[in-house]
Formats: C-alpha cells, sequence, structure tokens
C-alpha cells in the first residue's frame, strides 16, 4: 500500500470513520448519542436529588411531631424514575451500537471483499497476503469493539464528567475546588498507567500477530520440517515466542487492571475529604451549605473519578481502532484497475460459442469477428519503476498458431503471457487482438476471450463438476464430462467414490498435483476461448498421460492461437512458432526445423548441451 498512506491522520481517520458508521444507519447513531446523553444526565440529575430528598422532606420531617411520609415517598418515586429512564437510556445505547457495529462490519467485509476483486494483480504482489488478512481480521475487530463498547463508554463518560462539573459547581464552587485538585492529582496516576498499558497492549498485538505467523509458516512448512526433523528446534521457537506473547499481556493487563482499583480508592478519598470539609463547613456556618448539598455532592464525587480512568482507558481502544480504520480505508482507497476500454465481446447472435467484437464506430458499433489474431509489436515491461523485465518483444501470432515461449527460469515467459489479458499494464509498444489495441478492448471481455492454466491449480472447495463448470457456468453436464474426457481427468474422477461429485477443498489437497492439473486443462477447454495460455499446463502430469492429453489438447487447441509455455520440449517441437528467450530479449525465433538448422540456443536446448535451468 501507498507509503504516504501509512502515516494516519488519526482525526481524518476518525471523523471518516464516524461519517461511515453514520451512512449506515444514521437513526442508530443519532438515538445512541442521545442516550449517551441521557444517561449521563441521569445519574447527575439523580445525585442532585438527593439534597432535595434531605434538604426539603427528612430535615423537616425531623422537627415535626407527626410526619408525613407522601411528599418523602412521591419524591423518592421520582428519583427512582430519573435512574429508570437513565437505565433504559443505557440500554437503548447499548443495544443500537451493538447493531449498528455489526452492521458497520458487514458492510465493511462486504465493501472490501468487492474492491479487493476489483484490484489490480499487482496490489497482490506488493502487499503480503498475511498482511490483507489481517485487516479482514484483526482490525475489522478492533473497529467492532470501539463501535459496540470503547466509543458509547467514552461518549457517556465525557458527558458524566462534564455534566457532574456543573453540578457540582451549582452545588458549592468551593467543595468543586477541592474535587478538581484531586482529579488533578491524580490524572499523573491515570496518565503514567495506561501510557504503560497501551505500550504493553501494543506490544500485545504485535507478539500476536508474531505467534500467528509462525505457527502460519511452521504449518505450511510442515512436510519439511518432518523430513529434516526440525520439530525440536520448531518447538523451541514456539515456546519463545509464545513466552514473549504471555509477557506483553500479563504486563498489558497488570497495567490495565490496577488503574480501576487505584482510581476507586481516589473516589474514595475525595468521598471522605468531601464529608469532612463538608461536614465541618456545614457545623461551623462557614459555606453557605446544607446537610443535603453535601451529601449530594458526595455522591457526585463518586461519579467523577471512575469516567475519568475510563476515558483514558478506552481513548487506547479507539487510538487502536483508528489505527485499524486507516489500515481499512488505505485498502478501500486503492485505485482499482484502470478501465477505459470501449471495445467489448459478445456472442453472435443465434449462435452458440462464435464470439464477435462490439467496435463503437459512429455513434454506435461494428461487429468484427473473434479470430485470435495476437501480436506484440515493440513491447517494453517492468513489473516495478527501474526494473525492466520484457525488452523490446514483438511478435505476431496468427489466427490458429501455436507458439511456443522457450527459455531459462526468470526469462520472462510468464511475463509475456501475462501481457496478453493486461494483468499488468505495459510500459511501452502495442499489444493488439483482431487489430485491436488491447488497451481499447474492456478487460473483462478481454479475459472472456483468453483461457489460461496455469501451473498453480488453484480450485475452489466444491465438487469436482462445479470445479470444471468453472470454466463456463452455463456449460451442462454433458459439455462437462466432454471436456473431463479431453483432458483425460475421465478416467481419475470415475475411481472417486462420487465421481464428479466429489468435493475437493480449496487446496485441493486430495488430490495429486497431476490430477489437478487434469481438472484445471478442462477447466480451461470447456471455456473453450479463441486464445488458450499454457503456462507449464502438464508439468506434473507422468509422460504416458501427458502424451494422452497432449492429444486430446491438440484436438481443443487446433483452430485457436495458443502461447504454451514448457520445460519438456517434446511438448513443444510441432508448434508453428517458438520463442527463445533469455533475459527479457527474444533471440531466436522459428519453428522447429528452422531453429534446429539455426545450430543456436534451440539447438543446444533441444540437443541436450545446455539445459534448461
Ligand atoms: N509479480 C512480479 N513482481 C516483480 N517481479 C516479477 C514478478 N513476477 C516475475 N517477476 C520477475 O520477472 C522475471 C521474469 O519472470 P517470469 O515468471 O516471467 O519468468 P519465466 O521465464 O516464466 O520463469 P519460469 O520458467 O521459472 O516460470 C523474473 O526475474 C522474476 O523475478
Amino acid at each position: 500500500m501507498d507509503k504516504k498512506q501509512q502515516t494516519p491522520a488519526p482525526g481524518k481517520t476518525f471523523w471518516r470513520l464516524i461519517k461511515y458508521v453514520y451512512h449506515v444507519s444514521p437513526a442508530s447513531l443519532i438515538i445512541s448519542f442521545i442516550s449517551v446523553i441521557i444517561a449521563a444526565g441521569s445519574t447527575v440529575i439523580g445525585s442532585l436529588f438527593i439534597e432535595q430528598v434531605i434538604d426539603r422532606y427528612i430535615t423537616p420531617m425531623l422537627k415535626e411531631k407527626t410526619a408525613n411520609f407522601a411528599p418523602l415517598a412521591h419524591a423518592i418515586l421520582l428519583m427512582a424514575g430519573v435512574y429508570a429512564i437513565g437505565l433504559v437510556a443505557s440500554y437503548l445505547y447499548t443495544l443500537l451500537m451493538m447493531l449498528l457495529s455489526q452492521r458497520v462490519q458487514r458492510q465493511i467485509r462486504n465493501e472490501m471483499f468487492t474492491h479487493m476483486q476489483r484490484l489490480p494483480i499487482a496490489f497482490f504482489d506488493q502487499n503480503e497476503y498475511g498482511d490483507i488478512m489481517s485487516r479482514y481480521t484483526n482490525d475489522i475487530d478492533t473497529l467492532m469493539q470501539m463501535i459496540s463498547q470503547a466509543l458509547p463508554m467514552f461518549g457517556n463518560s465525557m458527558f458524566t464528567v462534564v455534566f457532574v462539573f456543573f453540578g457540582m459547581l451549582y452545588l458549592s464552587w468551593q467543595l468543586t475546588i477541592v474535587a478538581v485538585i484531586v482529579v488533578a492529582l491524580s490524572i499523573g496516576i491515570v496518565k503514567y498507567l495506561t501510557k504503560k498499558s497501551g505500550y504493553f497492549f501494543d506490544l500485545q498485538q504485535k507478539k500476536v500477530g508474531e505467534v500467528n505467523g509462525f505457527n502460519e509458516e511452521m504449518l505450511n512448512g510442515l512436510k519439511v520440517i518432518k523430513v529434516f526433523s526440525h520439530e525440536k528446534y520448531a518447538e523451541a521457537d514456539f515456546d519463545r515466542y509464545n513466552e514473549e506473547l504471555r509477557e506483553a499481556s500479563g504486563n498489558a493487563n497488570t497495567f490495565a487492571t490496577i488503574l480501576f482499583p487505584i482510581m476507586g480508592n481516589v473516589g474514595n478519598l475525595l468521598y471522605v475529604l468531601i464529608a469532612l470539609i463538608g461536614g465541618a463547613a456545614v457545623l461551623a456556618g462557614s459555606l453557605p451549605l446544607t446537610v443535603g448539598a453535601v451529601a449530594s455532592f458526595m455522591q457526585l464525587s463518586k461519579a467523577f473519578i471512575m469516567p475519568i480512568a475510563q476515558i483514558s482507558q478506552q481513548l487506547n481502544s479507539i487510538v487502536l481502532a483508528i489505527a485499524g480504520a486507516h489500515r481499512i480505508f488505505a485498502v478501500l482507497d486503492e485505485k482499482v484497475e484502470v478501465d477505459d476500454g470501449q471495445v467489448t465481446i459478445a456472442e453472435k447472435p443465434g449462435v452458440k460459442n462464435a464470439w464477435q467484437w462490439q467496435v463503437p464506430e459512429n455513434g454506435g458499433t461494428k461487429a468484427v469477428p473473434v479470430k485470435g489474431h495476437i501480436t506484440f509489436d515493440h513491447v517494453n515491461f517492468g513489473y516495478v519503476p527501474g526494473k525492466q523485465i520484457l525488452y523490446d518483444i514483438s511478435l505476431d501470432a496468427k489466427p490458429g498458431m501455436k507458439v511456443a515461449l522457450v527459455g531459462e527460469t526468470g526469462a520472462g515467459k510468464t511475463t509475456i503471457s501475462s501481457m496478453i489479458n493486461r494483468f499488468y499494464e505495459i510500459n511501452s509498444g502495442t499489444i493488439s487482438y483482431d487489430g485491436i489495441d488491447i488497451s481499447d478492448i474492456q478487460k473483462d471481455s478481454l479475459r472472456q476471450s483468453v483461457a489460461i492454466v496455469l501451473q498453480d491449480t488453484h480450485m475452489f472447495t466444491g465438487t469436482i463438476m462445479d470445479n470444471i463448470r468453472f470454466g463456463r457456468p452455463d456449460a451442462s453436464d454433458d459439455d462437462v464430462y466432454q471436456a473431463a474426457r479431453l483432458a483425460r481427468a475421465d478416467e481419475f474422477i470415475h475411481e472417486l467414490d462420487d465421481g464428479y461429485e466429489t468435493v475437493i477443498d480449496g487446496s485441493g489437497s486430495d488430490l495429486s498435483q497431476g490430477q489437478l492439473q487434469l481438472l484445471s486443462i478442462a477447466r480451461a477447454m470447456i471455456a473453450d476461448r479463441p486464445v488458450m495460455i499454457l503456462d507449464e499446463a502438464t508439468s506434473s502430469i507422468d509422460t504416458r498421460t501427458e502424451r494422452l492429453v497432449q492429444s486430446g489438447m491438440d484436438n481443443l487447441l487446433a483452430g485457436r492461437t495458443s502461447f504454451v509455455i514448457a520445460h519438456r520440449l517434446s511438448t513443444i517441437v510441432n508448434s508453428d512458432l517458438i520463442l527463445v528467450l533469455d533475459h527479457g530479449h527474444i533471440i531466436e525465433a522459428g519453428n522447429h526445423d528452422q531453429l534446429l538448422a539455426k545450430k543456436g540456443y534451440y539447438y543446444e536446448l533441444y540437443t541436450g548441451k545446455k539445459e534448461i535451468q
């Protein structure tokens, strides 16, 4: 992600988040806000009532011989009513914010997922999988925790502190000064403890990441660990990470939990102090205070200290969540793939699987048949600025031609194939498809006209039938069987207990690498596109099966333009054009016989004088 985006502007991110939450449900946020104020207000009003109850009812009653309890009961009922309203308001905002946080969570997940699908492949080259995943999980979790808990608690504490302050001021400014001095002194303790716990909470997050990362790596590499008997070392390393995590969590929680008992005692101290000073003042008559006002003030002073501790603690969660929100917004702000192509692809009316380009012309569109003629004209490319990978590549793959790309590892074969469907944007030169510059073709349409079989045979959780049908969702069952037969996958599928209905998991771990390759060939076959790219499509298939697949593949490739990358030269000898690549340059081009006659690089490769590394 953009380096500039990594320095968060907390205030900006906070307001952006609030706006986001507001848009999800304005009513929930507004009602919660009002409820927070009512809940905070009821605490203060309830405490102030004590003054009334004592001074207006209890004290006069003590002086009367026959006491009438009715007005007192009425006042107490009123006080209970105020507290009850506060209780309902608390319940309301807690519930609303919890529900709101879940709706926000659903929306963010949806938006992130949809956005991620539209990001260019280059984004995934530059960002680690684990990092992207942690935005989906950890960051969304901290955000939800903030919306459902920290934010309403923070708001409630803030309003409580302000209301209590004015309540105290109303009762006695002199006692308010005493309370403020005690609070000012205790803020030092709060700051110290929250800083310490904040530091250790950050550390704890980091350590959780390390433990998870280590775990993931070890699980992925479990076989290698066993092969080299490295279990003991792995365990020792894991122990170390785990212990560091325990230590950080222990420290974070020690400082966090000690805060409340300390502040509780500061609250008690203030309570006693107010009782002493207030009581003495009433007795001496030195301050214009009543017994009721002192009692009320004592109650308020208790409600003054705790919110201050809470504010500083919730502030920690809010800061953490803002950092998370920033990382989430950074993904959402990533620019999606640029697609200003106007040319689209469509099936020829009434003819199945006959495709044509719809080229805009004079306000309407002109239909051009899709033939599969691909040309590269002086193409230069690098994945990152300053590091060129392809140099001045020119090629002409006429419709129906089989073009082979040969060269050492890292020569740029896959890179050339990734240019055809615009996984990346070239730096200069032109690539055209049926005479149309591919940058004028809508990406979706372009990709619909190119099928790729990669060495990475990723499957999705589902049945074998679904996975083959992935290539063309409207394919019939018979189309699937036909494609599987052509790809020679049919045989092994029948040997599985549930045949085509066998459920495979996303990692494809229940099938062999070769079987997965057969499935991915079947998936590409069913897609039935005019241009095919086969990138080491048969590298894990044994040579006998490969020969069988080859015959099916030749049927499939007949009449289509194909680009074949293969280390086994036997697969490509019958190509119409073989391009030999070296460090991003085409150094030889021709068919098998021409290249052999040349006695150059290809000749050396073929005769085994030189090996593809
Ligand atoms: N996503 C990427 N980001 C940056 N550099 C990359 C990326 N993919 C490949 N490269 C680099 O581009 C060069 C060409 O890689 P490419 O995968 O095209 O080679 P190849 O000829 O297909 O190799 P192989 O036979 O091993 O598949 C290599 O130096 C590689 O490190």
